[in-house]
């Protein structure tokens, strides 16, 4: 059994002629299980790519991503999808629904129409309020999520990740757009899950300041490439010379 819950063999992506190159190119990266890791790198450097690539959302050309040791296929990536929670930039909620109805679209997946057609069982919307109520929302669980604030609709978007129980936490740059305080409650949400549940977490960010602060190691990339994986020391220095 490996080591690590996450495994990129020689990731590639197509060739693109606007960037001459692929988005993804040769990437090898390793991730142990209850890591807090950060992707860094400039604008179009690859990182959302990289970051879905890992939940199967990008056709790859050559290489393989592993998971708990399963390689991620047709066949395996239904389990993969519930091993690894996703949070997609800018949150990715239903407006017009509520909290608690967007928590429970993390569900959908793992039901059929027919167990969902009457509306969701009573212990997965017992789970979702529980969610809710551990990420400081349980007040707005009724509330439309167009009306919530940018810092609790990406706490929503977490609940809804967290609604299938997942080993690993995928988020693409959970921070933009929020102020300071509501950016520090979402990294500190981010934080707590991976220290008190254990939770894997590999998460996009552009300030390295809250990299340095919340993630045990970073990975940077340069034009599809992983230029860098390690300790997050002189993290400004490591992204600057690339
Ligand atoms: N489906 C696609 N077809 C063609 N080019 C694409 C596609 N998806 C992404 N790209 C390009 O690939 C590059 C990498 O995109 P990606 O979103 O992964 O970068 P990123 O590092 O996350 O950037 P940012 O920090 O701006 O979010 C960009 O130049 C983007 O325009």
């Amino acid at each position: 059994m490996s080591d690590y819950i996450i495994e990129c063999h020689n990731l590639e992506t197509a060739y693109v002629a606007s960037l001459n190159r692929p988005i993804l190119n040769k990437i090898n990266c390793q991730i142990k299980q209850g890591e807090f890791v950060v992707l860094l790198g400039l604008n179009g450097a690859g990182k959302s790519t990289l970051l879905r690539s890992l939940v199967g959302l990008v056709p790859l050309i050559r290489g393989e991503v592993r998971i708990n040791g399963v390689a991620t296929n047709t066949r395996t990536i239904s389990q993969t999808r519930r091993d690894v929670g996703m949070l997609f930039q800018g949150g990715g909620l239903i407006p017009q629904l509520s909290a608690i109805e967007n928590v429970l679209c993390g569900k959908l997946g793992a039901r059929t129409t027919w167990q969902t057609i009457f509306g969701f069982p009573k212990r997965d919307r017992l789970l979702a309020l529980e969610l809710l109520e551990q990420l400081g929302l349980r007040e707005l669980a009724y509330q439309k999520t167009s009306r919530l604030s940018g810092g609790q609709q990406q706490r929503v978007a977490i609940a809804r990740a967290l609604i299938q129980s997942p080993q690993i936490l995928l988020a693409d740059e959970p921070t933009t757009g929020l102020d300071v305080i509501a950016a520090q409650q979402v990294m500190d949400t981010l934080a707590q899950l991976h220290s008190q549940q254990g939770i894997t977490i590999v998460t996009v960010l552009h300030d390295l300041g809250i990299a340095a602060k919340y993630a045990q190691s970073a990975i940077v990339l340069d034009a599809g490439r992983i230029v860098y994986q390690g300790a997050c020391d002189n993290l400004q220095e490591i992204v600057i010379s690339h």
